[in-house]
């Protein structure tokens, strides 16, 4: 990295905190609503209601649905996902990913899958542990620079069942750079028990490229 590339670079711990000191983007409590959404997920998935709850759910669902449409934005002025200051970044697509230590090389953090990432047999969905693979090691590619990149790959290994309700340890690190290209790697611990492993390459975006 040039001295002046560098001098531009935002620091890699605005990847996992935001930036100290500028207020976050969107409303107070946005974050307690994408919380309560998440477990919203997992209740939807874990109980067995009856039609009058069904159709009294589909129908506050569909309200809330009406009211939202009409306040939809282009992508740059969203706020769901885009709160790096929030565990998850305010979004639920993939499980709230928590920071435990994190520095422009590697990451550690935990995680719990929740009922609605369930597969089958207590054991977490086997596309859902990609996405969190994704999520940490894109973040972690892109800390500390101006340079995006984006997976080209993402080899993932499963090892043994990920359990559903517990506090597991996940890590990434840097493997090495190479050019554009950036190899991560990570795993996902429950104890002492491997899980997953994953392998992914990065490669920087040229000018132009979306
Ligand atoms: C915009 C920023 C987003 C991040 C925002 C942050 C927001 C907050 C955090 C969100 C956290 C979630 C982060 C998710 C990150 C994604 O998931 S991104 C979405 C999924 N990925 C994609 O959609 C990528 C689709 N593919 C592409 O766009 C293009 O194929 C790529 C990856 C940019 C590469 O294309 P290219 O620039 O034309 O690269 P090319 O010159 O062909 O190859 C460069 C080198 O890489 C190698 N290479 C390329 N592809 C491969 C491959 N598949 N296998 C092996 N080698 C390969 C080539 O062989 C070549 O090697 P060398 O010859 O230099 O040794």
């Amino acid at each position: 990295m040039s001295d002046e590339e560098h001098a531009s670079a935002p620091h890699w711990s605005e990847t996992w905190r935001g930036v100290e000191g500028q207020v976050p983007a969107g409303p107070a409590g946005y974050g307690a609503m994408i919380d309560t959404l998440r477990t919203f997920l997992d209740d939807v998935a874990a109980a067995s209601p009856d039609e009058a709850i069904v159709a009294a759910l589909t129908q506050d669902m569909a309200g809330w649905s009406s009211k939202l449409r009409p306040l939809a934005v282009p992508e740059a002025e969203r706020i769901f996902a885009h709160r790096r200051d929030l565990p998850g970044r305010g979004q639920t697509m993939s499980p709230q990913l928590f920071i435990d230590e994190a520095s422009a090389e590697s990451v550690r953090g935990h995680v719990t899958f929740g009922d609605y990432y369930l597969g089958g047999n207590g054991a977490v969905h086997g596309g859902a542990i990609p996405l969190l693979f994704d999520e940490i090691l894109g973040r972690l590619s892109n800390a500390g620079t101006q340079k995006r990149s984006r997976t080209a790959f993402l080899h993932v290994d499963f090892r043994s069942i990920t359990p559903i309700g517990k506090r597991l340890q996940i890590r990434g690190w840097f493997e090495y750079e190479e050019g554009r290209k950036r190899l991560l790697k990570a795993d996902l611990r429950d104890g002492d028990t491997l899980c997953a492993e994953a392998e992914g390459l990065f490669v920087e975006l040229r000018p132009g490229q979306p």
